[in-house]
């Protein structure tokens, strides 16, 4: 076993990351001027964002997160510092497709009486509707930032908000048609409504139905995976791919030791402050040497799985989902139909060929993930088919993604879980936890924001002599 100090010298590293994605990346791009030391298990930097793209094609696949948040926040920041910039979205992000009905313009306050429902589903469907505005403008108005309020109080004041009972107690009883279409929603959330607490299923909402400021309304031109691969290329020796950690224990006053492996090599480094930046059961059995009531938190922490679907397609003429970012499906095998060449279509001339993708959550992806990638493939290409036969012959490549862990999401009393995760952990105060797992929805603003939250902390400390 070798132990890894710095580049052989005797001190420590002054912080190891722990996880390449936004929230690493953040952490470990505030602290580039420290010795820091950044651990990826997988190999290519960026984790839950990824995509692909073939050398000299415009289009690229995208298997993962794509929706870039507004201007102002930490993953701005860093794309600006690495010379990229997102744009905003123009295409429609809140179509829905129930049957043989496509809507993807005009309110959404019109789509009760829009769809294909029975007179008295349109009724009850409005009706739930309504209070889900009504509770979106609450959440709203209950979770703006108030006078010297930092960042950790507003987050648990958001987890705490409706944290009482599902999301299905809030909407009440509906029909089994209404309900599908509710159960669409929550699985963007990789839930099911009747699992998700109240407060973050109305969070969903009111995230769908932010608009230009939210957090998801911008795109990464050449795909999401060109910001990772961007740090990583700045960040170049600091980095180590294929490094799997396995234990984080204290050593000596002040020095914690990461134990890990990498091409089939145990490795050992050690360093005076570590920022475990990986999903909440992956850092439970990390952190429990150091805190225990941390570990029983995070392992408490639910999440649920996406199936996702990239396809390339090689159409000659304009189509119908061309003005179409995404849309939701429910009552299909997928959830989510989204358009990632939307944001290429800027000129009057349309360039042949495109990039689509399809994704599940919740029960239903969890149940299709289990069958081989041909039966997905054509499970889902069925049901695109019948969304837009359009798509019937140009889908060139197709290409399927299984995310066990797909996004975190909160059950009711997620809140109680919270305290356990702020601040830093352990005796010598220097294990710091970082990722979206901290809100009750995961984002890349959240990852990115409490990744660099943690090396703030460390870079302080670091400047006090700790
Ligand atoms: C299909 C899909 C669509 C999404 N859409 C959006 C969207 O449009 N907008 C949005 O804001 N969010 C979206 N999300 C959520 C978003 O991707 C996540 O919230 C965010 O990227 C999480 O970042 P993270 O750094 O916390 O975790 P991750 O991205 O999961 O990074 C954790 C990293 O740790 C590594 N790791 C794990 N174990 C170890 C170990 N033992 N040692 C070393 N490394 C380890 C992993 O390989 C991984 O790279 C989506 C997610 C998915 C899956």
């Amino acid at each position: 076993m070798r132990t890894d100090k710095v580049g052989g010298a005797s001190d420590p590293f002054e912080v190891v990351v722990i996880g390449g994605g936004l929230a690493g990346l953040a952490a470990a791009w505030r602290l580039r001027k420290q010795r820091v030391l950044l651990l990826e298990s997988g190999d290519r930097l960026g984790g839950r964002l990824y995509s692909q793209r073939e050398d000299g094609d415009d289009y690229w696949l995208n298997f993962g997160a794509h929706l870039f948040p507004a201007p102002g926040g930490v993953v701005d920041s860093m794309a600006k510092d690495v010379g990229l910039e997102t744009l905003p979205i123009t295409g429609s992000m809140m179509g829905i497709a129930y049957k043989e009905r496509i809507l993807a313009s005009g309110p959404i306050e019109s789509y009760p009486l829009r769809l294909p429902l029975p007179v008295r589903e349109k009724i009850a469907f409005a009706r739930a509707g309504v209070r889900l505005k009504r509770a979106v403008a609450r959440y709203h108005q209950v979770l703006s930032r108030r006078p010297g309020e930092s960042e950790a109080e507003l987050r648990q004041r958001s987890l705490a908000y409706l944290d009482d009972r599902t999301f299905s107690e809030f909407l009440g009883d509906l029909s089994p048609e209404t309900a599908s279409i509710f159960a669409c929603a929550a699985h963007r959330a990789t839930a099911e409504p009747a699992s998700l607490s109240a407060g973050s299923g109305i969070g969903l909402f009111a995230l769908v139905w932010g608009g230009a400021g939210s957090l998801i309304a911008r795109n990464l031109v050449g795909g999401s995976s060109v910001l990772p691969e961007a740090l990583g290329r700045q960040l170049g020796d600091r980095v180590r791919l294929g490094a799997e950690v396995r234990r984080i224990a204290p050593r000596a006053e002040g020095i914690q030791q990461i134990e890990y492996t990498m091409d089939g090599q145990a490795e050992v480094a050690e360093a005076r402050h570590v920022i475990v930046a990986v999903p909440a059961p992956i850092a439970a059995p990390l952190v429990a040497p150091i805190s225990r009531v941390a570990a029983e938190s995070l392992s408490a922490i639910t999440y649920g799985p996406f199936l996702s679907m990239a396809m390339r397609t090689n159409e000659v003429a304009a189509q119908p989902w061309d003005d179409v970012y995404a849309l939701a499906t429910p009552g299909r095998s997928f959830d989510m139909f989204t358009n990632h060449a939307q944001i290429l279509r800027t000129s009057a001339e349309r360039a042949p060929g495109g990039s689509l993708m399809v994704y599940a959550g919740g029960d239903g992806a969890a149940r299709l993930m289990a069958r081989p990638d041909e039966e997905i493939k054509q499970t889902f290409l069925e049901d695109l088919h019948r969304l837009y036969p359009g798509t019937r012959g140009i889908v060139a490549a197709a290409k399927v993604h299984r995310w066990k862990l797909g996004n975190v999401y909160a059950r009711p009393g997620r809140h109680r879980l919270q305290p356990a995760l702020e601040g830093p952990l352990g005796e010598s105060r220097n294990v710091h936890l970082a990722g979206d797992y901290f809100a009750e929805l995961g984002s890349m603003e959240t990852a990115a924001k409490t990744g660099d939250s943690a090396a703030q902390r460390v870079a302080r400390a670091l400047a006090s002599g700790g």
